[in-house]
């Protein structure tokens, strides 16, 4: 699969190749991001509150009930218990309420609603139980006292003027009342309330026999037992209603529901951790695969620059070859440019050369400068009777022979066929010239073989000299042509012999 993607990256553009690459990149990353998310999104610390929350919840729902039940009973001695919860519990259920947007679950809301409902019902039927409960309890409380003092009052002052008979009936109906009262307290019946109503319907008849104080107690005694007659039912039916309201069951149902979402939730972190734990893997397959092609690609990048090495050290090494070679040929064409090829003496364009420089020299230096022109004598005869070679090597002796006769800084030149020029610089006297014009011609005598067949061969020399600057004014082809001019001399003078030209200029 992989290789497939290569192959059809590798047939895009470069730079589309990057944009496609960093697209995924980011892509992949998105999508391990999305699940590192979902596996961090469950959040504990909040579930645990939730739970706390509840059990706090239900226990202060607990208290009320028992303050409920306190009032009902009478114990409490006013009805600020039955609201005290209140506030922490509004506080609770708000904090429950935003904990369900963590659940995802419909159900905890419908739950949470269920228990809103029935807390807000509870909170309406207790402010109402509240309202009723004191009077009922303050008629409870002055009953059973009450009616004991009237009765010890009928027994003394209270009873003197009432017929013995009257005070007795009141006195048992007094008893009979207290008792139905407090058995309707506890068991509120139509039916006891009916003997009840009797029973004060015959207390009030009989209160014309006593006096204004008693009249006022049996009223007072009446006016309670009514109000337990009317408040208990209704404080009982309120009970009643707050019961019905089932707030406990409606917070188990609740804290049921938020277990349910949260292990749903935990279920699908860890679905989601599975996916994390797969898409790693998958990750560090897509990781050791871009590895391993990159390292293919640092090979052939490794190996390509192996070979452009090779090549280009291999060119450097030819460049470097051919340069050589090209030096030496330019080094050749110089010699070549400058020298005779047969006897390697200088030519006569090197000649012209020199002697420029060293009429230049004289000039400066006010020496003087001699050229000699050197024509062989019978030098034809060599070639037409041995041959051309033979010629040759009559030519390579004489330019041995002669050359070996002069100084290091004179030099020897061969102008073509069998004419030489010998250039001397700084010659002192005319004398001296001589002596080289003499050793010269006997070098040239000297040569007696030549490729093994006997020779005879001399030479005619014309010699020119100049001094000071004269030379460079005249020129270097005008001396050589002086030379020329006493050689031609020379061979009229019968050859063999030196001629200096009347041109020739010495020391002064
Ligand atoms: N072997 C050989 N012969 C050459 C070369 N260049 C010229 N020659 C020959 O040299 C000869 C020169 O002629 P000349 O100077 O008349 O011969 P010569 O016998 O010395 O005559 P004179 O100068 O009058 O004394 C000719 O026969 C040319 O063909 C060369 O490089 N090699």
């Amino acid at each position: 699969m992989f290789a497939v993607l290569a192959r059809r990256l590798e047939r895009l553009g470069s730079r589309r190749r990057l944009q496609l690459g960093l697209a995924g990149v980011l892509a992949l990353i998105a999508v391990l991001a999305f699940l590192f998310i979902r596996t961090e999104a469950v959040d504990i610390a909040a579930q645990n509150q939730v739970a706390l929350n509840l059990r706090e919840l239900e226990k202060l729902d607990a208290e009320w009930d028992a303050s409920i039940v306190r009032a009902h009973i009478g114990r409490a001695a006013d009805n600020r218990r039955l609201t005290a919860p209140l506030a922490r519990m509004h506080e609770l259920t708000a904090r429950l309420q935003a904990a369900l947007p963590m659940t995802h679950s419909p159900a905890a809301a419908e739950a949470f609603q269920r228990l809103t409902v029935a807390l807000a019902a509870k909170e309406q039927l207790a402010a109402e139980f509240g309202r009723r409960t004191p009077p009922l309890r303050t008629a409870l409380l002055y009953l059973p006292p009450a009616v004991a003092n009237l009765k010890t009052d009928l027994a003394g002052i209270g009873g003197a003027l009432a017929p013995a008979r009257i005070v007795l009936r009141l006195d048992a109906s007094l008893n009979d009342l207290l008792s139905q009262i407090l058995r309707y307290n506890l068991a509120p019946t139509d039916k006891l309330a009916a003997r009840i109503a009797d029973t004060l319907g015959d207390i009030e008849a009989q209160e014309i026999a006593f006096s204004p104080a008693v009249v006022d107690t049996i009223d007072t005694i009446a006016r309670q037992s009514r109000v337990v007659l009317v408040n208990r039912p209704l404080a009982n039916a309120l009970e009643a209603s707050i019961a019905a309201t089932r707030t406990a069951e409606a917070m188990d149902q609740l804290g049921r529901e938020y277990d349910r979402a949260f292990d749903a939730v935990l279920l699908e972190r860890e679905r989601y951790r599975g996916w994390l734990f797969a898409y790693s893997a998958l990750l560090l397959v897509l990781l050791a695969w871009a590895g391993t092609r990159l390292r293919r690609s640092y090979r052939i990048i490794g190996e390509v620059n192996q070979r452009l090495k090779a090549a280009n050290e291999t060119l450097e090494q030819r460049v470097a070859e051919r340069t050589a070679e090209l030096q030496a040929q330019s080094k050749q064409l110089e010699l070549l440019a400058q020298h005779d090829s047969l006897t390697g003496l200088v030519n006569v364009r090197q000649l012209t050369r020199l002697l420029d420089h060293a009429l230049v020299r004289a000039s400066r230096r006010g020496t003087i400068v001699v050229v000699m022109f050197i024509d062989l004598d019978g030098f034809k005869a060599v070639n037409d009777t041995y041959g051309h070679g033979t010629g040759d090597v009559v030519l390579q002796e004489v330019a041995r022979r002669v050359q070996a006769r002069l100084r290091a800084e004179d030099a020897l030149a061969r102008l073509g066929g069998d004419e030489f020029v010998i250039l001397l610089e700084e010659v002192n006297s005319p004398e001296g010239a001589l002596r080289v014009a003499q050793a010269a011609l006997d070098a040239i005598r000297s040569v007696t073989r030549a490729n093994g067949h006997p020779v005879r061969i001399s030479a005619s020399i014309g010699i020119a000299s100049v001094r000071g600057r004269d030379g460079v004014e005249r020129g270097a082809q005008a001396l050589l042509a002086q030379a020329d001019q006493a050689m031609y001399q020379a061979k009229q003078a019968g050859k063999g012999v030196f001629v200096i030209s009347p041109q020739a200029e010495w020391a002064a």
